[in-house]
Parts: C-alpha cells; structure tokens; sequence
C-alpha cells in the first residue's frame, strides 16, 4: 500500500477518533444515566460485578437500597393489579406493525423469531430489520425487568451498536417486533464468501477494521454495564451502500440476557444455538457472565476471520439432554490450547465441571498452527491475549482497542471494506436468499 494511502486512513483513523471522543463526551452524561439504571436492574437480579466496579458500587449501596425499596413497593402494587393493568412502557407503540412498516421478505430466523427486511413509512421507505419475536402463550408475558431492559436498550446508542428504532407490541398477535436499522451484510455471510473463494483471502484491512470495530462496540457496551453474551459471526453486522458503508454494527445485544439464561436447555423449536464461541468458565460450569465471555468470543471471531473456520467447531451433546458440560467442545479448545492448569488458571479449581478434565490426556498448544500465522507477529499476541483460559487474565476490550496490533499497517478504518480500487462485492442478503431459494 503507497504511503499516501496510509496516510489518508491514518488521518481518517484520527478523524473517527476524535468523532469519537467528541461522541463520548456528548454521552458521558447519557452513558451515566444508563448505567445508573442498568445498575438497579443489576442489583436486583444479582448480577456479577467486576472488581473495579464494586468500589462504586459500595457507594451507591446506601442509595440503592432505598430505590429498591421503592422498586418493591412499585412492582408490589403492579403485582397486585396485575390482571387489570398490563404495563405501559414509555418507548413502547402498541399498534399492528404493518400499519408502521411495509413488510418485504424474512431475512432469517433465529433462537427467538424471525427477521424481516422491511421499509419504515414515516421515514420516507427508510429500509429497517424487525425482529419479530413468537407471541407468548397467554399469561406468560415478558416479565417487567424484561420490559424495562428492553427500554434501555433503545437508549443505548454508537457507531458500532446496531440502533433499536422502534419496540411495537402488537395487540393483534400478542408479538413483539423490535426495528432496528437494517445492515445489509454480517460475518457469517462474509466469513462464508471467503471460505468459498480461498484464492480471494479476506484483506488485512478488512479483518483489523472488522475486529477494532467490534471492540469498540463491545467496550461501549461494557462501560455501559451490558455484556453482549451471544457473540458470534451471525450477530456481528456490517453496513451496506450508503453513509456508513463497511461499518460494523453489533447486533442482539442484551437480549440473551432478557430472553435466554445460559440453564436453559439449547435448543427450543429446533432451532440450533452455537457453543463455538462459548468461554472455558461457562463450558465449566461458572453461574456468572462477566465482560469476560464476550472477549473471548471475539477472539474466536478474529481466529475465524483468518482462517475462515471455526476455531472450536464443537459438536453438541444430545441436545434432549441439556447440559452445560459440552465435553466435545472442551475438548475441541483443549485440542487448540492445550490443557489448562491450576497454575495458569488458579480460581478454576472452583468451577464445578473442573474434576471432569482432570483426567484428560495432556494435550499441547497448538495455536499458531492452526491459524498459519507468524507466532511473533502482533496479531498472534493479541488474539493469544484474548483467549487466556484464565478470564481475570483475559485481556479487556479498552485494552485491546490500545494494541500495538492497531497501531501498525494497515491502519483499520470505519469503513472495514476499503477503498473501492479492488472492492470486494459480498453478496447481499437478497442474493444469498436467492441462491438459497434455488439450491433447495
Ligand atoms: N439489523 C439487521 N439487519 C439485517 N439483518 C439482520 C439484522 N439483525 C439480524 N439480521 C440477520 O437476521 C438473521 C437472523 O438473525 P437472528 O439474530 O434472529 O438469529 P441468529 O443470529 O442467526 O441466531 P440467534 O438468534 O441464535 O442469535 C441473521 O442472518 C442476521 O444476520
């Protein structure tokens, strides 16, 4: 690459950041608020807190209580009326969504609906996603935290961060439709297209911007007390033509946490939910999502993006059988990064699923093998650093963000695609649906 054009996406790249800075500044009030919230909610629920956190959190303790007290006695009284008042929210419309929006064609299906590609009419056609999520079977509602969390993620709001436009509760069908904006590409379709095309490799640039902008999303969504919790190729979306062309925004944020708990059983309604990208704590039986998870998926991410392939392609135990102990994908990571050690991983001796391994043959690292990539180079320390058994160890996003990795060329950028000399076109999600159509 010519050194002008190194120049211009440095002075791009400084450009985003000072946007940014600028950005978070404006939010710095905003970010306070919602946290503050997030952190009622949190408390309520027993949330796990980090450690850094927890000093904030002593001095709140006294004026959270209060709230709590306060958001007994409300939720006491609504209880009570339950059956007469159903919920108001705030942000909420309860009108059919075909009145809103005009329906195109269903884009995918995934743990908890189906999404639709459809246009907004107010917004002159603006082109949304809605996520229609299965009607509830009558009184089995969302639970009012649910409602709430809901709320606050419309509230939440980044370059990196897929926008919820819109939450309408339809009376009709008793759905619930979340609009968001819609992107027209994501990284299972792209990770897809250059598995197909091995002789066109996914470009340096492109895998670099891709992974900055997914951190920068997540690190956002951690300083907001939000871990994404399902991180993986299909939730990771990238913009199509237009002002943010090649830009990543993150998807599903939060709604693992309001919809699904990591106990429940994996597959409902047949539908398959990946454990490729799930974290040796949670494999082992940790009852705690930390920011932790989320950087761990990342890191298989960026593996996948590299090669591909899935890093850890375990394959699920009977799914009739629910079971947080996935022994093939234990072994899958095992196989990758060698055995774990008390010494590497002092605290897993507490992890319930611990004993299980113990016995296990002492397999190696095998890391920089399976990604064919230089051990010395910047990439290998930084994904090393990701996917640290240990997740006190493992590294944090704002970290990562400062990655020498980053600061090397080819400088990332906000459009992960690059310049339009030698643009590769992914197919879009009408073509893949195309071509799906005609291979069945
Ligand atoms: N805002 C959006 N714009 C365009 N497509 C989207 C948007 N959000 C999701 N999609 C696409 O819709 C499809 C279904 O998404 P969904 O999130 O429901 O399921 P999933 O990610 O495949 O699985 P899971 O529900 O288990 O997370 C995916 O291909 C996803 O990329």
């Amino acid at each position: 690459m010519s050194g002008y054009h190194q120049q211009q996406q440095y002075q791009h790249q400084q450009q985003h950041q000072q946007q940014q800075h600028h950005h978070q500044q404006q939010h710095q009030q905003h970010q306070q608020h919602i946290q503050q919230q997030h952190h009622h909610i949190q408390q309520q629920q027993h949330y796990p807190m980090q450690q850094q956190q927890q000093q904030h959190h002593l001095q709140m303790q006294q004026q959270q209580q209060q709230h709590q007290q306060m958001q007994q006695q409300q939720q006491q009284q609504q209880h009570s009326h339950h059956s007469h008042h159903p919920i108001v929210l705030t942000s909420t419309s309860r009108v059919d969504v075909s009145e809103k929006y005009t329906f195109s064609y269903e884009v995918g299906s995934g743990t908890y609906g189906m999404v639709y590609k459809a246009d907004d009419k107010k917004r002159h056609n603006m082109r949304v996603a809605i996520k229609k999520f299965r009607s509830t079977k009558e009184g089995e509602g969302l639970s009012l935290t649910a409602c709430r969390e809901i709320g606050l993620l419309k509230e939440l709001s980044h370059e990196n961060i897929i926008k919820l436009q819109d939450i309408c509760l339809n009376p009709k069908d008793k759905s619930l439709n979340l609009v968001f904006d819609y992107a027209e590409f994501d990284l299972f379709g792209i990770i897809k297209f250059h598995r197909d095309h091995p002789s066109t490799p996914c470009p340096d640039h492109t895998i670099k911007s891709l992974v900055w902008q997914i951190l920068n999303g997540i690190h956002y969504l951690h300083s907001n007390w939000v871990i994404h919790r399902d991180l993986k190729p299909s939730n990771i979306l990238v913009m199509g033509e237009g002002k943010e062309y090649g830009t990543v925004k993150i998807g599903d944020f939060g709604l693992a946490r309001i919809f699904q708990s990591p106990l429940r059983p994996l597959h409902e309604n047949g539908v398959v939910v990946t454990i490729w990208y799930r974290s040796p704590e949670l494999l082992l039986g940790s009852k705690h999502y930390t920011s932790a998870v989320d950087i761990w998926a990342i890191g298989c991410i960026f593996a996948e993006l590299i090669t591909t392939k899935p890093l850890f392609p375990g394959r699920e135990k009977d799914p009739k059988i629910p079971s947080l102990f996935q022994d093939d994908q234990v072994e899958k990571i095992m196989r990758v990064l060698g055995k774990p050690t008390l010494e590497m991983w002092p605290d897993a001796k507490h992890l319930p699923e611990w004993k299980k391994i113990a016995n296990c043959e002492p397999y190696t690292n095998t890391l920089a093998k399976c990604l064919g990539i230089e051990e010395s180079s910047l990439a290998f320390d930084l994904l090393m650093k990701m996917i640290q058994y240990d997740p006190s160890k493992r590294i944090s996003a704002q970290e990562a963000l400062d990655h020498p990795y980053f600061k090397e060329a080819p400088i990332p950028s906000a459009n992960s695609f690059g310049s339009s000399v030698g643009k590769i076109l992914y197919p879009t999600r009408q073509q893949q649906k195309k071509k799906k159509d005609s291979d069945e």
